[in-house]
């Protein structure tokens, strides 16, 4: 559905994206996961037709977003980042105006978004800017949907949105999913990476590994500890970093994760240098990478 080959993208000095490649299969939840800044929205925009790049080559549905524009707006929907309806229309006036610019009407595409629909009819003679942030993105969602697209592009649907309302969207995204759209969409939290088919890190304009979630935490080239101490991490990470075998470290969640220079079992060694440092109630355990681990060693790398 989607092919990117050397693609880059400048705005002056500042380079965006750095000749990026990867392509996306027909009905897969595609996740672009990327800290702020990382170049998500650039190639989002580049997609989706609304904005010129400056190297390499495009396809979408086999189109190009230059020459063929008007095909592949015709054809996808788009939830930007930031909010993009009418304030001072009401829902169902929104809903209209879009159903009507695509030559359809809200009945028609019922079907396809009823389930998220129902969740705002209640409201459809409010006016959107009157909304609460989880209606407005439903309202936004339901736009990007009415005329029925072969993909849809989501930017970051759920950053700023509260734990409860991001684990509906990610239900409702899955929902869409039996509609055989193919999604694509960013994020900059990593938990939303397991819940796609396969995910592109990206970091500072490049691509740092592209597969599936449960084949990207396997890619980890070190042995990963756990640890905590009664101290508490600022404590903790500070003795750790420096430790003459010290290699990397970080918090994460109550323990940090670290990594040591050498590749055999140095559990008695660390506990030994952390006691004669003075921490006490050290707990260390061998663990597993997560997608997290992954990325920051990708992008410390980088
Ligand atoms: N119009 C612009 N002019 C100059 N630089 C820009 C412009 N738009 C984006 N950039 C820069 O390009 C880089 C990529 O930005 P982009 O918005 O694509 O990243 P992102 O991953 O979507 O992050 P965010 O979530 O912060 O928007 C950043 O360094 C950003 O500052």
């Amino acid at each position: 559905m989607i092919k990117v080959k050397n693609l880059s993208k400048s705005y002056e000095e500042v380079e965006a994206l750095k000749n990026i490649s990867f392509d996306v299969k027909s009905k897969e939840i595609f996740g672009l996961i990327g800290p702020d800044g990382a170049g998500k929205t650039t190639l989002m925009r580049i997609l989706t037709s609304l904005l010129l790049f400056d190297d390499g080559e495009v396809e979408v549905m086999g189109k190009s977003p230059i020459k063929d524009y008007q095909f592949i707006r015709n054809n996808i929907g788009y939830m930007p980042g930031k909010f993009s309806l009418y304030e001072d229309l009401t829902v169902e006036e929104n809903l209209s105006f879009f159903a009507n610019i695509f030559g359809t009407t809200i009945e028609k595409s019922y079907n396809l978004i009823k389930d998220i629909y129902q969740q705002i009819e209640p409201f459809k003679n409010r006016k959107a800017g009157a909304l609460s942030g989880g209606m407005k993105q439903k309202l936004a969602l339901c736009a990007a949907l009415i005329h029925y697209p072969k993909i849809l592009f989501l930017d970051e649907p759920t950053t700023g949105v509260d734990p409860v309302s991001r684990k509906e969207f990610w239900h409702i995204i899955k929902k869409l999913h039996e509609h055989d759209i193919t999604i694509f969409v960013s994020t900059p939290y990593m938990d939303e990476a397991n819940l796609c088919d396969r995910i592109a890190l990206i970091d500072k304009g490049e691509i740092l590994n592209i597969d599936q979630p449960q084949n990207i935490s396997k890619v980890f080239d070190k042995h990963l500890y756990g640890i905590q101490c009664r101290e508490g991490n600022y404590q903790l990470m500070k003795h750790l970093r420096a430790y003459e075998h010290f290699d990397s470290v970080f918090p994460f969640g109550e323990q940090v994760h670290y990594t040591d220079q050498r590749n055999e079992d140095i559990t008695e060694g660390i506990y030994q240098f952390l006691e004669s440092k003075g921490l006490s109630d050290i707990k260390l355990e061998k663990i597993e990478s997560t997608i997290e681990d992954v990325f920051i060693r990708l992008m410390t790398k980088n």
